[in-house]
């Protein structure tokens, strides 16, 4: 197989979706690997490094797209990237339909199979492509969000682990999960006093029994999450259910019960924000502000430590790219349940439930998808 892999066009994403080590691999299992020139530079790969993993470099975008049989990326196709996917070609990243209906008409026109990072599964109920640019981004949501904290920012002036005779920052975390799970850890790290929601019992119990005096839990009803808002200075926005568009659990309304200047960070941004007044924003201008909240909410965090974000993401995709390249998607799919969770377009149809319920679009099954 023909496996290709452009430079990423995301503004302010440095990630590339293939590390020279999976070329390698891909090379090494009978597979031709073409990577466009500089696709590594962010991530501090080079054109000499993919060449020395036994992989061809090309000029563009255009001849990577024309040529391969599946395409490696990180990022969603933007809609110039989305012109040049063609019938029978396979796409493997991650997409975050749900909220994106003009990134889901085009893929389903083009013909393509889109296998999507964030809804493969594992044997443990986990999202394995998901999890490692969750770790990386629920580590930065503190970090960002003691960035937008400050006063030259626009945020309340108050500092994370406070000082001798000043109490610390209070965070509150809205999804107990992996995102929200490494926010804690670090918030709680920087001497921040910290409390995780979730509506997961068995979630809470886990969190308890490792974190139990590192960071609180609590129940995400709305009476307590009305609570902790209007004591927060942060709010980290963690909650997922999977591959459908998040709940929105903070309403425009209730900003005004917060602190002036208190720093709302909506990692869930990516399906669509769990605070009414999210939209997404990018590495080059993070922040806004609505009705005296500051609102961080860049939908590729990982992009901004790319280096640590593209060898942890491509680490986790490997053998998922190695499977889908030695058997061909449709064998890969059959052979393991999880991976076919992931096939979210094929042929011109929708074949995720979840997407379908949050667009009004009609679903086939992906395993009878798998069958045509
Ligand atoms: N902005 C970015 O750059 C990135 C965004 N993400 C996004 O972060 C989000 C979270 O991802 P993960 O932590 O990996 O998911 P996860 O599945 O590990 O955790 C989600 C948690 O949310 C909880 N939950 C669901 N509904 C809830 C509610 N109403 N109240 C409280 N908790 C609720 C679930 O019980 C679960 O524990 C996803 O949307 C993911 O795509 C992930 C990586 C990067
Ligand atoms: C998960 C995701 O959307 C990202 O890493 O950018
Ligand atoms: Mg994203």
């Amino acid at each position: 197989m023909k496996i290709g892999c452009p430079t990423e066009i995301k503004p302010q994403e440095f990630r590339v979706g293939l590390m020279p080590t999976a070329a390698q691999e891909a090379v090494a299992n009978g597979h031709e690997v073409v990577v466009q020139s500089g696709a590594g530079a962010g991530s501090g790969f080079t054109d000499d490094d993919y060449r020395a993993a036994g992989a061809v470099i090309l000029d563009t975008a255009a001849e990577i797209f024309a040529t391969a049989d599946m395409i490696v990326k990180v990022k969603e196709p933007q809609a110039i990237e989305r012109k040049m996917l063609r019938e029978g070609q396979l796409l493997f990243t991650y997409l975050h339909l749900a909220p994106d209906p003009d990134q889901t008409h085009d893929l389903i026109a083009s013909g393509c199979t889109a296998i999507a990072y964030e809804t493969v599964t594992d044997a443990q109920g986990g999202l394995p492509l998901l999890a490692p640019m969750s770790e990386v981004a629920g580590r930065l949501a503190p970090q960002v969000g003691a960035w937008t904290l400050q006063k030259a920012n626009g945020g309340r002036g108050v500092l994370m682990g406070g000082v001798p005779g000043v109490g610390p920052a209070k965070v509150m975390v809205i999804g107990g999960g992996v995102v929200g799970t490494h926010a804690a850890r670090i918030a709680a790290g920087m001497g921040a006093d910290v409390t995780v929601l979730d509506r997961s019992l068995p979630r809470m119990r886990y969190l308890d029994d490792a974190f139990g005096g590192v960071f609180k839990t609590g129940y995400s009803s709305a009476g307590y999450t009305a609570e902790l808002l209007e004591q927060a200075d942060m709010v980290i926005g963690a909650v997922l259910i999977p591959g459908a568009a998040a709940p929105k659990l903070v309403s425009r309304a209730q900003l005004s019960s917060m602190k002036a200047g208190a720093a709302l960070v909506d990692v869930a941004i990516d399906q669509g924000g769990c605070f009414e007044t999210s939209k997404a924003t990018t590495h080059a201008d993070p922040i806004y502000e609505v009705d005296g909240v500051m609102h961080y909410c860049v939908a590729n965090m990982p992009g901004a430590v790319a280096r640590t974000s593209t060898i942890a993401l491509g680490n986790a995709t490997m053998p998922f790219m190695l499977a889908l390249a030695n058997k061909g998607w449709r064998k890969a799919c059959e052979d393991d349940p999880h991976l076919l969770n992931g096939l979210n377009v094929h042929a011109g149809k929708l074949t995720y439930y979840a997407v379908g319920e949050a667009l009004g679009l009609d679903v086939l099954s992906p395993s009878l998808a798998v069958k045509q």
